[in-house]
């Protein structure tokens, strides 16, 4: 296994040391054939590599290459929501989103997000805030178009030219344009009504290293309502080549519910707690919910997902 996990290390070293020269990267087909070398590099998850445990050289890679794959997923999203929003005007963008290369992926991550939201509380939230929504604020348009038809999205993003892209990707839609609502602000410079939300997300590239994640973490667990749900983004084995991992000693103030590492091609493990303080019957807005109460112990279930393949998920104790 060793010998393995080193030549398919040497292979992203390779595909970090050509992205990292480009000129520019924006959408091209080499820029596109590389990342999309990348990912497929880095999906596998039978491999015992912790990424944490790598030489100096090449958690100083990573770094970079955490980087450089933010900065293309931003082109990406720019590029395709540049594209949805210069439909001719008699065209809904949203009906239009699978010229996304991703927009599979966001599908089965929103399906994936909202089961196991599912399973941590019953009251629907009302109004949920996605951090780091970007041009492309697909996590929230599609669980707001699949899976919440009544709740409000307030989606935040630090760059304004992302939200004016996202609003006119929405502006168009009967349903969307009025349940989803764009702030532009760093996350760490919105204090004000942070607490309204029954659900915060935390997009996997807001914070790219760990000390920027738990910068935002902290930020967002003093500025939340007791007892409101976080969801983060992280990512297991390979998979960290291309996504910071979010760890439960990063969570200071909540309550870890679950880890999630999908092993299909769903990129991004999915992490979820709860701000302590509250109540675990009761929503934000005090609304009554019977949670759905972990098991109350650490352990690891394999479940069989409907594709005959291994997942993992872990389950935290539950404070009583
Ligand atoms: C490219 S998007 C990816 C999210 C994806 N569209 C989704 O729906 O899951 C990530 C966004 O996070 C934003 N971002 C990064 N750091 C941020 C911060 N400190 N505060 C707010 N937004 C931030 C970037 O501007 C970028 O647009």
């Amino acid at each position: 296994m060793a010998c393995q996990n080193n030549l398919v290390v040497k292979q992203i070293i390779d595909l970090y040391d050509q992205i990292s020269k480009l000129e520019c990267l924006k959408p091209s087909k080499n820029v596109d054939t590389l990342f999309g070398q990348l990912v497929s590099t880095c999906l596998p998850t039978d491999t015992n590599i912790d990424v944490t445990k790598m030489s100096d050289e090449v958690k100083d890679m990573r770094s970079n290459l955490i980087k450089l794959c933010g900065e293309g997923e931003g082109y990406l999203e720019q590029h395709f929501s540049t594209i949805l929003g210069s439909l001719p005007e008699d065209q809904n963008p949203l009906d239009h989103l699978n010229i996304f290369p991703y927009y599979n992926n966001y599908l089965k991550l929103g399906k994936l997000e909202f089961d196991l939201l599912s399973q941590h509380s019953s009251h629907v939230p009302s109004k949920i805030a996605f951090v780091g929504s970007g041009p492309m604020p697909l996590t929230s348009i599609v669980l707001a178009k699949f899976h919440l038809p009544n709740t409000t999205f307030h989606n935040f993003d630090i760059d304004s030219h992302a939200n004016t892209l996202a609003s006119s990707l929405v502006s168009r839609d009967p349903d969307l344009s009025k349940r989803m609502i764009f702030h532009t602000t760093d996350v760490l410079n919105a204090t004000e009504g942070l607490d309204q939300y029954d659900v915060v997300f935390l997009a996997a590239l807001v914070g790219m290293d760990k000390e920027a994640k738990v910068k935002a973490i902290e930020h967002l667990e003093k500025h939340m309502a007791p007892g409101a749900t976080l969801m983060l983004r992280s990512a297991h084995a390979l998979r960290a080549f291309l996504y910071p991992i979010v760890d439960s000693s990063d969570l200071k103030g909540f309550q870890l519910l679950t880890i999630y590492h999908p092993t299909d091609d769903v990129v991004n493990s999915v992490v979820i707690a709860r701000k302590l303080g509250g109540s675990t019957m009761t929503g934000v807005n005090g609304t009554r919910g019977c949670m759905f109460m972990p098991c109350n112990c650490s352990k690891v279930h394999a479940i069989m997902n409907n594709r005959c393949k291994k997942m993992m998920i872990e389950e935290f104790s539950a404070i009583e």
